[in-house]
């Protein structure tokens, strides 16, 4: 996938990818992605999802559909035009499926778990007309906050006992005739919606702390009609799997 913002040299250092991941789940199916950035951590997954699956999940999702909020707010802002519809993983067995494969993927647990300790997220579906977006924002709760307010008396982090938004797992459910790019202003990328696949990042650091450059935001759409479904995966239950690493910049 072309990509306006990157210079001809960044591109040749990112590659194509086809593997199992370690997974014994991927070693019939590897998945096959491609290497955005490094920093953020970032690769786009093909074929991560079935039309069966898409077409489930938007059915589900249709009479569920309410305009999108943002956490800080509540109500409609005019920063983020699209509808929102929240899926449990009980909802339907697809849910299940799909989480395993995240998983089997990232390497990450995923699963809802406990409330006070929960690894991903309930799915959350997007649906977004002409004219839909999502302003640049920052997908963690509290951690893009001076450290100093993160464990403040009725600060957020109480109300976050998993921890913060690790990472974003985002599916494509379909393609967008014009606009509708997912954009990273600070890390120079966009991606493009392909219907089946997925973009992943990381936004937060191996450090603990949020990256500046995970911010990101959904350009308005022009023609068509944008699907996208979240799948946030919490900190606290990968505290293993994503260790520090030895340059504390990192
Ligand atoms: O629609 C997009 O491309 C981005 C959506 C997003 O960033 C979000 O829902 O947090
Ligand atoms: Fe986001």
């Amino acid at each position: 996938m072309r990509n306006p913002f990157q210079e001809d040299e960044e591109i040749a250092k990112y590659k194509c990818h086809v593997s199992a991941r370690g997974s014994p789940y991927l070693m019939i199916r590897p998945a096959k992605y491609e290497h955005i950035q490094d920093d953020p951590e970032m690769y786009l997954f093909h074929d991560v999802i079935s039309p069966e699956e898409i077409k489930i999940i938007q059915d589900i999702s249709k009479h569920k559909l309410y305009r999108s909020q943002v956490v800080s707010n509540k109500g409609p802002v005019e920063y983020r035009v699209s509808q929102t519809a929240w899926l449990q993983n009980q909802t339907h067995t697809v849910l299940l499926k799909i989480a395993k494969r995240i998983s089997a993927i990232t390497g990450l647990h995923v699963y809802e778990g406990i409330p006070h300790n929960m690894a991903g997220e309930h799915i959350q579906v997007l649906s977004y007309g002409i004219g839909g977006h999502y302003d640049y924002h920052f997908d963690p709760l509290f951690k893009m906050e001076p450290e100093e307010k993160w464990n403040e008396t009725g600060s957020k982090f109480e109300h976050y006992p998993s921890g913060d938004r690790l990472a974003t797992w985002m599916f494509y459910l379909t393609e967008v005739e014009a606009g509708g790019r997912t954009a990273f202003p600070q890390a120079g990328v966009s991606v493009s919606p392909v219907k089946g696949a997925a973009v992943f990042w990381y936004s937060i650091k191996k450090n603990g702390y949020g990256n500046q450059r995970s911010q990101h935001g959904g350009c308005p759409v022009l023609l068509g009609h944008k699907w996208v479904a979240n799948k946030w995966i919490r900190e606290n239950v990968n505290f293993l799997k994503y260790p520090c690493s030895l340059d504390p910049q990192e």
